[in-house]
C-alpha cells in the first residue's frame, strides 16, 4: 500500500488530485486524501509546506486571496466545493473555522454566539438562547460565562475567548470543523481545556486540525496526514504514522531530524 492510502469508508470529505496555485507558483501537488467522519485529522509538517493553504482549500477560505486558483476535486458529502454557483457562505457554516488568533467581535458574548444564526435571518428569541446554551455547553464555557452573557466577549480570556470561538462555529451546526493551529496562543492550561473540548467535540463532529505540535497530534487526533513541501507524504492512522511511519521522509520529521 502507498503511504498515502488508507482506506476509509464513508469519508465526509474527499479530495482528488487537487493542485493549488499562488499566482504561477503551485503550492499544492496532487493531493488525494478522504476525511473519516466524526473522527479528528491532525495535519502536520514544516513550517510552508502548505497545511493551511490545504486547510482553507475546505472551506473555499482561499477565494479571498487575489491570484489564486484551484485544480482538481474536492467534495463534502459529494458536493463540488469548487462548483461556480455554490453558495459560499452556506459552505462555510457547513464548513465552520476556528483560528489560530481568537477573533471574537466587539459584541456581547451572547451576540457572538448567535452571530452566524442571525446572518441566516433567526430571530426568534427563545430559539437564539437555547442555541446559545447549547453551543457554550458544548464548548465547555456554559458555567464560566452564563451569568454574563450580555457583556463584551472582549473581557474574557485568551483560553476563554477561543471557547468562545468554538461555540460560534459549533451554534450554526457545522458537519466540518477547521482549526489552524487553535493553541498556539494559549497557555498550557487552556491548550489542555481546548484539547479536551476537540475530543468531546469528536463524538458529534468531523475536526481536521492544523498543529506543529507533534505531541498535541499525537494527543487529539485519530488520524495523521503528513504534508512536506506541498505533496501529502503519509495518511494514517495516528497511532500507526508516529509508532511505525510508513515513509522514510515521515520518520525523519516526527523523529525530530528535520522541520
Ligand atoms: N497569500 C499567499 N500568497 C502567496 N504565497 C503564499 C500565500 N500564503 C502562503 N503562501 C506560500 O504557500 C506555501 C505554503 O504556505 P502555508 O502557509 O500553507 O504553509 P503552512 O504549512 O501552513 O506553514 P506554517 O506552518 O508556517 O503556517 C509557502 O511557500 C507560502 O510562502
Amino acid at each position: 500500500m502507498k503511504s498515502t492510502e488508507t482506506q476509509i469508508t464513508d469519508p465526509v470529505i474527499e479530495v482528488e488530485k487537487l493542485n493549488f496555485y499562488y499566482g504561477s507558483t503551485e503550492a499544492l501537488h496532487n493531493i488525494d486524501l478522504q476525511f473519516p467522519r466524526r473522527q479528528v485529522t491532525a495535519l502536520i509538517g514544516p513550517s510552508g509546506c502548505g497545511k493551511s493553504t490545504f486547510l482553507r482549500c475546505l472551506n473555499r477560505m482561499n477565494d479571498m486571496i487575489d491570484g489564486t486558483r484551484v485544480e482538481g476535486s474536492l467534495r463534502l458529502n459529494g458536493m463540488e466545493i469548487n462548483a461556480a454557483n455554490l453558495d459560499v457562505i452556506e459552505l462555510r457554516r457547513r464548513v465552520g473555522m476556528v483560528f489560530q488568533k481568537s477573533n471574537p467581535f466587539p459584541k456581547t458574548i451572547f451576540e457572538n454566539v448567535v452571530y452566524g444564526m442571525r446572518i441566516a435571518g433567526i430571530r426568534d428569541r427563545t430559539v437564539l438562547a437555547e442555541t446559545c446554551e447549547k453551543a457554550l455547553r458544548g464548548a465547555g464555557l456554559w458555567d464560566e460565562v452564563k451569568d454574563r452573557l450580555n457583556q463584551s466577549a472582549l473581557g474574557l480570556s485568551g483560553g476563554q475567548m477561543q471557547r468562545l470561538c468554538i461555540a460560534r462555529a459549533i451554534a450554526v451546526n457545522p458537519e466540518v470543523i477547521l482549526m489552524d493551529e487553535p493553541c498556539s496562543a494559549l497557555d498550557p492550561k487552556s491548550t489542555a481545556r481546548v484539547e479536551e473540548l476537540i475530543g468531546e467535540l469528536r463524538e458529534n463532529y468531523t475536526i481536521i486540525i492544523v498543529t506543529h505540535n507533534m505531541q498535541q497530534a499525537a494527543r487529539v487526533s485519530d488520524y495523521t496526514a503528513f504534508f512536506f513541501e506541498g505533496l501529502l507524504v503519509e495518511f494514517g492512522l495516528t497511532n500507526q504514522l508516529f509508532m511505525k511511519p510508513r515513509n522514510k521522509q515521515t520518520e525523519d520529521y516526527i523523529t525530530g531530524r528535520f522541520g
